[in-house]
């Protein structure tokens, strides 16, 4: 992938460390791992989980995972993690031993089986997740628009928020969204004090962006799409492992 098109490169996280310390928040989808055909055949190296626990470490512990992704889920491709996760975009956050520091509720079941049904109808995979529901159309691009239209139509009728992403629409609870759990983990004792980044691939990682550079840190856009808040980019989930040194 060509290097971002405006955003220069970080400097490296060595030397921001000799400056103080870092707290790192970190996308999954697009960032860790590369974007896959569907949510359940993306290909997780298997030194990842290693990795991200020994820069847990280097960190003192000011380490987050930040996802669209249940918790439930990451732990399958993750196994078990001593680290702050924070799911579904943020609207489900747990301390490294699984105290909850935010909790979520399922989606109401008329929502669940609407967002299924419509699935079903036009062949899109539907992603249940314990706090939210997804649509994916990356087999059936053509069927953005009215995927979005149906989901955000769903979400207003029942008192929902919508979150857009690669190829996906999902429904989430008001008031999840990423630079929340930025804002929600940067007051606990492993974060608090730090410099805050971000880094991550997508629309809904802007939050994260926009809250790290409102604390004093700053966000890495990764990939080609252009973002609005992040000071810096690096051009691939590859490039992404190098700067983490993972
Ligand atoms: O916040 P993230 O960790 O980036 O999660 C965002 C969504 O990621 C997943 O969907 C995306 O990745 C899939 C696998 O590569 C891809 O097939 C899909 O098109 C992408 O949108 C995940 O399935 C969603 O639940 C996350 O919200």
């Amino acid at each position: 992938m060509a290097p971002h098109p405006r955003l220069p490169a970080p400097p490296p996280l060595a030397s921001l460390l000799e400056q103080g310390r870092v707290a790192l928040f970190l996308d999954f989808d697009g960032t860790l791992v590369e974007i896959a055909s569907g949510p359940d055949v993306i290909i997780v190296p298997e030194r990842l989980a290693g990795g991200l626990q020994r820069l847990s470490d280097r960190l003192g512990g000011a380490l987050a995972l930040v996802t669209g992704r249940s918790i439930d889920n990451l732990h399958q491709f993750l196994g078990p993690l001593q680290l702050h996760l924070a799911g579904s975009h943020g609207g489900h956050v747990l301390a490294p031993d699984e105290a909850a520091l935010r909790e979520a509720e399922p989606l109401p079941e008329p929502v669940t089986n609407a967002l299924a049904g419509f699935a079903a109808s036009f062949g899109l995979l539907f992603e249940r997740k314990a706090h939210g529901g997804a649509l994916h159309y990356r087999a059936r691009p053509e069927l953005e628009d009215e995927t979005h239209s149906f989901a955000i139509g769903l979400a207003e009728a029942h008192g929902l928020a919508t979150k857009a992403g690669k190829c996906v629409i999902e429904l989430v609870w008001p008031g999840a969204d990423k630079g929340g759990a930025v804002d929600l983990l940067i007051g606990q004792p492993p974060f608090a004090g730090a410099m805050p980044v971000f880094i991550g691939d997508d629309v809904t990682d802007e939050d994260g962006f926009a809250a790290c550079a409102r604390l004093g840190g700053f966000g890495i856009a990764v990939g080609e799409r252009p973002s609005t808040a992040a000071r810096y980019s690096l051009a691939s989930v590859k490039d992404v492992h190098f700067w983490l040194d993972l």
